[in-house]
């Protein structure tokens, strides 16, 4: 890989896409594309099409999806499942026709089994049910997971796919409804904080606060894809994760202390508290030479910063 090679960020405005593209400006990459979904919607075959045919990058990273916390996974399992093939069907499939030599396609730690054994290899895909509140998400990941197999072993390509953990970091999606749990703790606590005249008012969080999750700062997850984009992987699927986690309760009390809201917290039990727990294993990451670097206090402390940072213009993602 040279530093003028054409890569294709697709998705490269997203918290990940955005990341990766900051992590490749700066080790020098300078030939870097990326397009708006008002530019091209990657849903729409013969745009996705004439795109390929008249840029003919060297490098697709695919950072372009339908994403959302486990409500809006919840609420709209059809554009969960159908936005996603759509979206990484036609990037691989315009990839292979046009000869692009690397494809990284990113998934996520929900495609394996709901009860499988902890910590998730990935060996273990394919191996029992998926987790209902975002099954439709996770069979359209594994679909993509397994196209860039299909393709690594009948043509030869160096197409890999990587399996992030749940993320974090600036420009993440704040809207409560469709958000992961971080940013939405964020926003609430920090809510909270300021409505309160003399302690902070309570804040209501879902389900039981007892599953277990672990969280990958992006800039980490940006760091391991260039790492594989320098590298030639031995394998198509690789876990990319910190190997810790902790309960739902306790990520509340930490981003409370780092927020400074004193008010009660309240757990509403009517919402899902989805997998019970889906830690990764991370070794084979770090055995092909990959380690997460930043720590869940700091990442926090961090995005808490961008947030207050960007408090006009932070992302609220509707569906
Ligand atoms: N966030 C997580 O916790 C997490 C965990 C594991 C894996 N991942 C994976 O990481 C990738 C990015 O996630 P993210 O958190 O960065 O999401 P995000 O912030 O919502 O970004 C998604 C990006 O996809 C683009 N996109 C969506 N629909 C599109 C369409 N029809 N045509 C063109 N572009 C479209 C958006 O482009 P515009 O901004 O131009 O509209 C946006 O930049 C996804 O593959 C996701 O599955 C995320
Ligand atoms: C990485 C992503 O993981 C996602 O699963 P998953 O971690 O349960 O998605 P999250 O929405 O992050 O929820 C994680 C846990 O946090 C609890 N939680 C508590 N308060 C809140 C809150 O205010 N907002 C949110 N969003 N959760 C909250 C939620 O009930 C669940 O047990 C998948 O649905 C995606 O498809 C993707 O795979």
């Amino acid at each position: 890989m040279n530093i003028d090679s054409k890569i294709y960020v697709a998705g490269h405005r997203g918290m990940v896409g955005s990341a990766i593209w900051r992590a490749l400006a700066s080790k020098g990459f300078r030939n870097l594309i990326g397009k708006t979904s008002q530019e091209l919607d990657l849903r729409k075959k013969e745009d996705v099409a004439k795109f390929f045919k008249e840029e003919r990058p060297n490098v697709v990273i695919d950072a372009a999806a339908r994403v959302g916390g486990i409500l809006a996974n919840n609420d709209y399992p059809y554009q969960f499942l159908m936005e996603n093939m759509q979206i990484q069907n036609n990037l691989i499939d315009y990839s292979l026709k046009t000869d692009v030599q690397k494809f990284i396609f990113l998934g996520s730690s929900c495609i394996y089994p709901k009860l499988a054994l902890q910590p998730l290899k990935e060996e273990y895909l394919l191996t029992g049910a998926l987790e209902p509140t975002n099954e439709w998400y996770a069979i359209a990941k594994i679909a993509g997971v397994k196209a860039c197999e299909a393709i690594r072993k009948q043509y030869g390509k160096d197409y890999i796919s990587l399996m992030p953990t749940n993320l974090y970091g600036p420009n993440d999606n704040f809207d409560l409804r469709t958000s992961h749990v971080l940013p939405a703790m964020i926003r609430k606590f920090h809510k909270a904080k300021l409505a309160g005249a003399t302690s902070s008012e309570p804040v209501e969080l879902w389900g039981s606060g007892s599953p277990l999750r672990e969280f990958l700062y992006v800039d980490d997850l940006a760091d391991a894809v260039v790492f594989a984009l320098e590298n030639q992987f031995s394998d198509n699927l690789y876990n990319v994760g910190t190997g810790n986690d902790l309960t739902i309760k306790e990520l509340a009390i930490m981003i409370q202390r780092i927020v400074g809201h004193t008010g009660e917290i309240k757990w509403n039990s009517i919402k899902p508290d989805g997998t019970p727990r889906k830690l990764m294993d991370v070794s084979k990451m770090e055995n092909a030479g990959w380690k997460a670097k930043i720590g869940l206090e700091e990442g926090i402390r961090k995005t808490y910063d961008w947030f207050l940072a960007n408090q006009q213009s932070f992302k609220e993602v509707k569906i």
